[in-house]
């Protein structure tokens, strides 16, 4: 297969950018990848790990002449990664990010983005709860949604070449307006790790009071919370602070829901909660009905919030 690119820079080299340079690599998508990242450890270990042809800590030395420019970095250092690039960037050169908010990083960005490069946001619908270069792995992206989130007058021949990558890497692509990514997103991904994140605390809070039996006996329930509220800290915190008004909205529906059961279980309401269980059971049955994946991280059918009143 001929490269699709002369040269690809990925900026941010942790779990994301490497499975991006793994995938890559392995199908021949760019004759040349150079990688950048802010700190030298993880640069150096990228370069053990042979994850690109190229390293530096410079993004605008990393974007020169790079036909297809990748953004994977946390949320909150976007404008900082934009304004290093910006001028560095080549005519008609594709800038794309993976970031799990996108209005804000929208906000961030399209300022400092000169008018002959196409800036075009994305977000893969595929990750773990592990961070750094050496979390990432080929086949990361095989068989979910990528979202383009595109702003105004977006090129369809840029958009399209962006598509058949994404495409190539196994992806289903869709579209939607930032907004509503980030309430589809808030609901589907960013509450259950808020909620983890959450529930875990109140866990290693107790643990002096049950005497470390919490960790001890930690159920299969339990151990599935653990295992989002182990992900990484400041990819989760620039999150919380750049989806903030849907996250707030969404925590708000939430706890008015928690309130009912927790009436309802307080009351001895059996028919609400029983009712309650068997209409959320139905949802992992079409979960699986459409076709997800739902043992794997997975986030449904990305227009799922639609349905609800
Ligand atoms: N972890 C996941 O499961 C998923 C993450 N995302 C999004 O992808 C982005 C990257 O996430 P991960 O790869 O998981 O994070 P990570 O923590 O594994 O890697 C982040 C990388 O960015 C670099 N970095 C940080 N600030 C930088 C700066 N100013 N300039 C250059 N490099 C900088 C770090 O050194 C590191 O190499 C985030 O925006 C996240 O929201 C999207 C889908 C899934
Ligand atoms: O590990 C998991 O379950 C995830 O949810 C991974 C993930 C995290 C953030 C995203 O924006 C997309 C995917």
């Amino acid at each position: 297969m001929t490269a699709q690119f002369d040269r690809i820079a990925l900026i941010g080299i942790g779990l994301i950018g490497s499975s991006l340079a793994h995938d890559i690599k392995r199908l021949g998508l760019a004759k040349e990848v150079v990688i950048a990242t802010r700190s030298a450890e993880t640069l150096k270990r990228a370069e053990e790990l042979a994850l690109g042809d190229r390293y530096t800590t410079s993004s605008a030395e990393a974007v020169e002449g790079a036909d297809l420019v990748i953004v994977s970095v946390p949320v909150g250092a976007s404008e900082s990664v934009a304004k290093e690039i910006a001028g560095s960037l080549k005519p008609g050169a594709i800038v794309t990010d993976v970031g799990s908010t996108k209005a804000s990083v929208i906000a961030q960005m399209q300022p400092h983005m000169p008018p002959h490069v196409h800036f075009i946001p994305g977000h893969p619908l595929a990750g773990t709860e592990k961070s750094g270069p050496d979390a990432g792995f080929p086949g990361l992206f095989e068989g979910r949604w990528c979202i383009f989130t595109p702003v105004a007058d977006t090129d369809p021949a840029a958009l399209n070449t962006l598509r058949q990558f994404w495409e190539t890497l196994g992806s289903k692509v869709d579209e939607m307006d930032p907004e509503h990514h980030d309430k589809v997103l808030a609901i589907v991904s960013h509450l259950p790790h808020i909620i983890a994140y959450n529930i875990v605390g109140t866990a290693d809070d107790l643990e002096t009071v049950t005497e470390s039996e919490v960790i001890k006996y930690s159920a299969s329930g339990f151990r599935d919370f653990t295992r989002l509220a182990a992900s990484d800290p400041t990819m989760w915190r620039d999150v919380c602070l750049h989806n903030k008004d849907a996250i707030l909205e969404m925590l708000a529906r939430f706890s008015e829901d928690l309130a009912y059961l927790q009436r309802a279980i307080r009351w001895g309401e059996g028919d609400k909660i029983f009712e309650l269980f068997t209409r959320t059971r139905a949802v992992r049955r079409s979960i699986i009905q459409a076709g997800q994946d739902v043992d794997a991280p997975d986030f449904g059918r990305p227009h799922a919030l639609d349905k609800k009143p």
